[in-house]
C-alpha cells in the first residue's frame, strides 16, 4: 500500500489515502509502521478519506492504536497532501476532523500554512504529585487534552520520566493526556518539549500543545490577545494566535518527505 512520509515541524506522519485506495489494511498492521526500527517511523498515522462537508476528512491514529480528536501540526501536512498529492486547487483547504472542519491557507510569501478555527478551552489548574514531586498543572482542551506544565532548566528536564506520570495521571482520567512542559526566559520567549500520549512520547513540535500554551499564557495576562506568540519547539518554531472570539491560529511549516509503497507481506 502506498503511504507518504511528512513532517511539519519535525512532527512526523505517514498518510493513507483511504479515497483512492478501496481496501485499507488493519489499523493494528499501519500502527507497526509508526516503529522507527520494525516500521518506518512516524509520530503518528493520518487517514485520510472522503468528507461530505470538506475536501477530505482526517484522522489520527496514535502509534497504540488509540485514536487523537484533532492533530495541529497534521492538519497543515493534509492540507498539502490535497493540494500536492490530491491535486486539489490552492490556497485552501478544508478539512473535517472529529472535531469540526478546520480551513487550512498556504501563505506563499512565507512557505508557511495557516489553520484557522481551533478552539482552546482551560479546564482546571491544580498541583498533582508525582512520585517524589509535585508539579503545577494546567488542563486545556484543544480538542485533544494537553496538560500545561511550567519548568525550569528545560533542556535538562526529565520529559522521559515525567511525562508518562502525567499522562496517565488519574487526575486526567477517563482520558490520558498530552503533556507540555514549557520554559519563558526574562524576555517572556516561550520553549516547549511535548510529551505526546498514545504511544508517540517526545515529538518534536505539537500543534495543538502549541495552542493550548499560548491559551495559558493569554489567560495569565502574559500577552494579549490578538498579538501572535512564538512558541519554540525542538523542531522550529510555530505561531499561534488568539481572535477575539477565542479561537486560535497557528501557522508552520509542512514538507513531504518521501513516497512509499508497503512490500506485499508486511
Ligand atoms: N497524539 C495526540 C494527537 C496528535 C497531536 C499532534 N501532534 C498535534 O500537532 O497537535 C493525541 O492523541 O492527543
Amino acid at each position: 500500500m502506498r503511504f507518504w512520509k511528512m513532517q511539519a515541524n519535525g512532527n512526523d506522519f505517514l498518510i493513507f489515502d483511504f479515497i483512492r485506495n478501496p481496501f485499507p489494511p488493519s489499523l493494528e498492521r499501519l500502527t507497526r509502521l509508526c516503529d522507527r526500527r520494525y516500521g518506518v517511523g512516524a509520530d503518528d498515522i493520518l487517514l485520510v478519506s472522503r468528507s461530505d462537508i470538506g475536501d477530505v476528512k482526517m484522522q489520527v491514529l496514535n502509534p497504540d492504536g488509540s485514536i487523537g480528536a484533532l492533530c495541529g501540526n497534521g492538519l497543515r501536512c493534509v492540507a498539502l497532501f490535497v493540494w500536492e498529492v490530491l491535486g486539489r486547487c490552492r490556497p485552501d483547504a478544508f478539512i473535517e476532523t472529529d472535531v469540526g472542519v478546520k480551513r487550512a491557507r498556504l501563505l506563499t510569501s512565507e512557505r508557511c500554512i495557516e489553520t484557522n478555527g481551533l478552539d482552546a478551552k482551560l479546564l482546571f489548574h491544580r498541583s498533582i504529585f508525582l512520585s517524589g514531586r509535585s508539579e503545577n498543572v494546567v488542563a486545556v482542551d484543544v480538542g485533544v487534552p494537553h496538560a500545561v506544565v511550567f519548568v525550569r532548566g528545560l533542556q535538562e528536564y526529565p520529559v522521559a520520566q515525567v511525562g508518562p506520570m502525567i499522562e496517565h495521571h488519574p487526575d486526567f482520567l477517563p482520558q490520558t493526556t498530552n503533556v507540555m512542559f514549557v520554559e519563558s526566559n526574562d524576555e517572556g520567549c516561550l520553549s516547549i518539549r511535548s510529551w505526546e500520549r498514545g504511544g508517540t512520547g517526545e515529538s518534536f513540535a505539537c500543534g495543538t500543545g502549541a495552542i493550548a500554551v499560548a491559551k495559558v499564557w493569554n489567560s495569565l495576562g502574559r500577552n494579549q490577545p490578538s498579538t501572535p506568540i512564538n512558541l519554540q519547539f525542538r523542531g522550529g518554531t510555530l505561531q499561534a494566535c488568539e481572535d477575539n472570539e477565542g479561537r486560535f491560529s497557528l501557522i508552520g511549516s509542512a514538507q513531504i518527505v518521501f513516497e512509499g509503497k508497503t512490500h506485499e507481506v508486511w
